[in-house]
């Protein structure tokens, strides 16, 4: 199972030149359904020359640009290189995915089209970002190879992957008179390691209804007020409200003391120790590893991994033990200390952009300012400055988009986004920045959360900022902390004892969906 990336699949359009409505252009079709509300776009041409293909795309990648919604490819592999494209989709007789995944790299999007439940496995094991489940009804568009699913052989294939479950969305004949009927009927709620799960699909993949629609903004407005109706029918929150955040944090935290997920860690000299303690009063195991002779078998077990930048010694080996970790579905966490304050260390970070498969971000002001090209000042690996919350904000949804990654600024006000949701969490002692590491401590925390709880990271980014910060204050409060070496055992203690359940977090938490 691939890590997952942060992309919101509920609205895909596909894209088909041959189906505009007469007075009207294939760009000018797709700006409507933009507006409307699509949320990510594939360009579908069966019949275009290269350079015409090409050209097109650039065009369309202008327009999905200016909508911050990604570009998917079908089936061309050389055009989504040619015009650096966030993904492809291919189809079971298009190239392997293995080989797909080779030439582009893990910081593409791979679809991958599944009809059955062998498909579905392999797609899922070969390290697909996710699936195009389909054809689920007899459509005009294409002329099918296989019998239709139907919404029961949909709802076969979503139960198929249990805990191996990767995004997916449906394909085929969908319309607005039975994508309802599609989303309900496919709905699964199952149990997963002693966790109730409520499983849907993720999105409605499109092509005729609303490319031949005579106005795909308001076609796209009805698919959208659908997909909320039976997200709200399903009880499914696809913009966790403050009050769904605060309920889940205490699932959250028991789910690490449940799972005691392995923590790899490779991390800097400075802190090795603490990260390695904070990792263990929260009820996880650190592995502080630094041989690559053992990092796939480690890979096979972990929970989750962290890449921390402080002391750089071997990045060869941080980027090998990233994609090992990838390989196997596990969240990796770069905490990029020092990102911007030497042309050194600013390669480094491109190079764990390009190479690593990324899961979260978190970094000071100063690193994430940088990283997003918003300025940014630090002296060594400390953040210089206070940040304000439009450039904060902006920052890390720019970086969470480019990057497809769960991206958090830490701070006095500490900033979480998936590039579509952004909390602020106004909750720290200001002790914290007198112990050195307490950056790099909420990074292991964030890995913590996320090796138990994968079905969200978003969630889990901002349980875990809001535990330590908690914890912070609890510690603080404490009549034996007279300093920072007292607090620094309080906090490990704190993060040891503290029960987050949602009375505490109601009293305590100052938390803001931005
Ligand atoms: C989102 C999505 N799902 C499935 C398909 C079908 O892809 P494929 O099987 O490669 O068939 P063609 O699109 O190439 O005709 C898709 N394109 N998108
Ligand atoms: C590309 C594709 N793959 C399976 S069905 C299909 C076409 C879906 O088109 P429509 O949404 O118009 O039915």
């Amino acid at each position: 199972m691939p890590y997952h990336k942060c992309i919101d699949y509920s609205l895909y359009l596909v894209t088909d030149s041959t189906l505009v409505p007469e007075g009207t252009t294939l760009l000018g079709q797709v700006e409507k359904a933009l507006q409307g509300g699509v949320t990510i776009v594939q360009l579908r041409e069966k019949e275009m020359d290269t350079g015409d293909f090409i050209a097109l795309a650039l065009q369309l990648k202008t327009l999905t640009q200016q909508y911050k919604v990604p570009l998917i490819i079908n089936d061309r592999i050389d055009v989504a290189l040619a015009i650096d494209a966030d993904g492809v989709h291919i189809g079971q007789d298009d190239m392997p995915l293995a080989t797909a995944r080779r030439i582009l790299g893990h910081g593409k999007i791979i679809g991958v089209s599944v009809n059955n439940t062998d498909e579905t496995k392999a797609a899922v094991d070969g390290g697909a970002d996710y699936l195009g489940i389909g054809a689920v009804w007899f459509t005009s568009t294409k002329a099918l190879k296989k019998q239709p699913l139907g919404v029961e052989g949909v709802t076969r294939i979503l139960a198929s992957m249990k805990d191996r479950r990767i995004p997916s969305v449906a394909i085929g004949g969908i319309n607005l008179e039975n994508a309802e009927g599609l989303l309900m009927g496919s709905f699964i709620e199952d149990d997963i390691e002693g966790y109730p799960q409520r499983r849907r699909l993720d999105g409605l993949a499109v092509v005729s209804a609303i490319i031949a629609s005579p106005d795909p903004r308001i076609t796209c407005d009805q698919f959208t007020s659908i997909l909320a109706a039976t997200n709200k029918a399903l009880n499914i929150a696809n913009r966790p409200t403050v009050d769904h955040v605060l309920d889940h944090v205490e699932i959250a935290v028991q789910r690490i003391r449940d799972q005691t997920p392995m923590v790899h860690h490779i991390t800097n000299n400075v802190v090795i120790n603490d990260n390695a303690n904070a990792t263990l009063a929260v009820g996880a195991s650190p592995i502080m590893s630094q041989n690559r002779v053992e990092l796939e078998e480690l890979a096979a077990v972990n929970g989750a991994m962290v890449l921390n930048m402080g002391t750089l010694n071997d990045i060869d080996t941080m980027v090998l033990a990233a994609q090992a970790n990838g390989r196997h579905g596990n969240p990796v966490v770069l905490d990029p200390v020092g990102g911007g304050a030497t042309t050194f260390r600013k390669q480094v970070v491109q190079r764990f952009l390009s190479e690593a498969p990324l899961t979260i971000i978190k970094g000071n002001g100063g690193e994430i300012l940088s990283m997003a090209n918003r300025g940014g000042r630090s002296r060594g690996v400390d953040s210089l400055g206070g940040v304000d919350e439009e450039n904060a904000k902006a920052a890390v949804e720019a970086l969470a988009l480019q990057h497809k990654c769960i991206v958090a600024m830490t701070g006095p006000v500490d900033y979480v986004s998936d590039g579509r949701r952004t909390y602020a969490i106004d909750n720290g002692d200001p002790m914290l920045v007198n112990i050195t590491g307490s950056g790099c401590m909420v990074t292991s925390i964030v890995a913590c959360f996320a090796a138990a709880n994968r079905s969200d990271y978003l969630l889990a980014t901002v349980s875990a900022i809001l535990m330590v910060n908690i914890a912070s204050e609890v510690a603080m409060a404490r009549g034996d902390v007279r300093g920072p070496g007292t607090f620094r055992s309080a906090l490990i203690d704190e993060l040891y004892q503290t029960s987050l359940s949602p009375n505490v977090l109601r009293d305590k938490a100052r938390l803001r969906l931005l």
